[in-house]
């Protein structure tokens, strides 16, 4: 499939009937109900949304996934062979919200990685670099030691998120310059070093909204957005995906 990704990250938002209006409103529309676009819901209501979703084009990701694979003792864990039993399609791992409130780090993010591909789902690892990291002229280094997990992880389909932390939940975007810069040096870096993936898809992520999807989705080896805060509002998120769907 060629053409840009879109996926909507309602982090820790919404509630068993808000989410199901959402879904119920973005189904109900051509331009976001496509195999090209899917929403990241909390865990509780992800088989809710699977049974909603069923049949239809748009996708379900979770926002995370175990680091263990097997059934067994691991309390409050839900694995990629859940994630796959409800419908889901994608999984994020390593968000800049567990690596900073919950210490994912490169080890368990190796794990999930390989967990997701081989239940199944195609995992979106998300990278980027802090502000001081991006004000010390480091950013590269970090963006590549976060990346290096592609060089260990079992072969098979995976999309990369680019989302600078200082973007996050800011209104700050990176510049198109900046992202260009980044996603150009992610997709070299991947062909150097990385288990070949089906076909690597770099996404931008970080105060995407309306107004400047357009830009951001037509800047150089930009495949598609990440959305979080726009993504909850049907109309917004909408406007992102008809931007996209203009550019396939
Ligand atoms: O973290 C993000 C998506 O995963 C970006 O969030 P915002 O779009 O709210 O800046």
């Amino acid at each position: 499939m060629a053409g840009k990704l879109i996926i909507g990250n309602w982090k820790m938002n919404t509630r068993a009937q808000s989410a199901q209006s959402l879904v119920a409103a973005l189904l109900a529309d051509p331009v976001c109900n496509q195999p090209w676009v899917g929403v990241a819901a909390p865990a509780v209501y992800l088989a809710a949304l699977g049974a909603q979703l069923a049949g239809q084009a748009l996708q379900l990701s979770a926002q995370d996934v175990s680091s263990f694979s097997a059934d067994g003792a691991f309390t409050g864990e839900v694995s990629a062979a859940m994630l796959r039993d409800v419908g889901c399609r994608y999984a994020l791992v390593g968000h800049s919200e567990r690596r900073q409130y919950f210490g994912e780090a490169n080890p368990a993010l190796l794990s999930k990685m390989n967990n997701a591909m081989a239940a199944g789902l195609v995992p979106v690892l998300c990278v980027g670099e802090t502000l001081a990291e991006r004000e010390s002229g480091q950013y590269l280094e970090v963006i590549f030691s976060q990346l290096a997990i592609l060089a260990e992880v079992s072969a098979g389909e995976y999309v990369i998120a680019y989302e600078p932390v200082w973007a996050i939940g800011t209104g700050k975007v990176a510049s198109l310059e900046q992202i260009a810069e980044i996603h150009t040096a992610i997709k070299t870096w991947c062909l150097q070093n990385a288990k070949p993936s089906a076909n690597i898809r770099v996404l931008y992520g970080g105060s995407v909204k309306a107004e400047n999807a357009e830009s951001i989705l037509k800047t150089e080896n930009v495949d598609g957005a990440l959305v979080g805060g726009a993504s909850l509002d049907a109309g917004s998120f909408r406007m992102i995906c008809q931007a996209a769907g203009k550019l396939i």
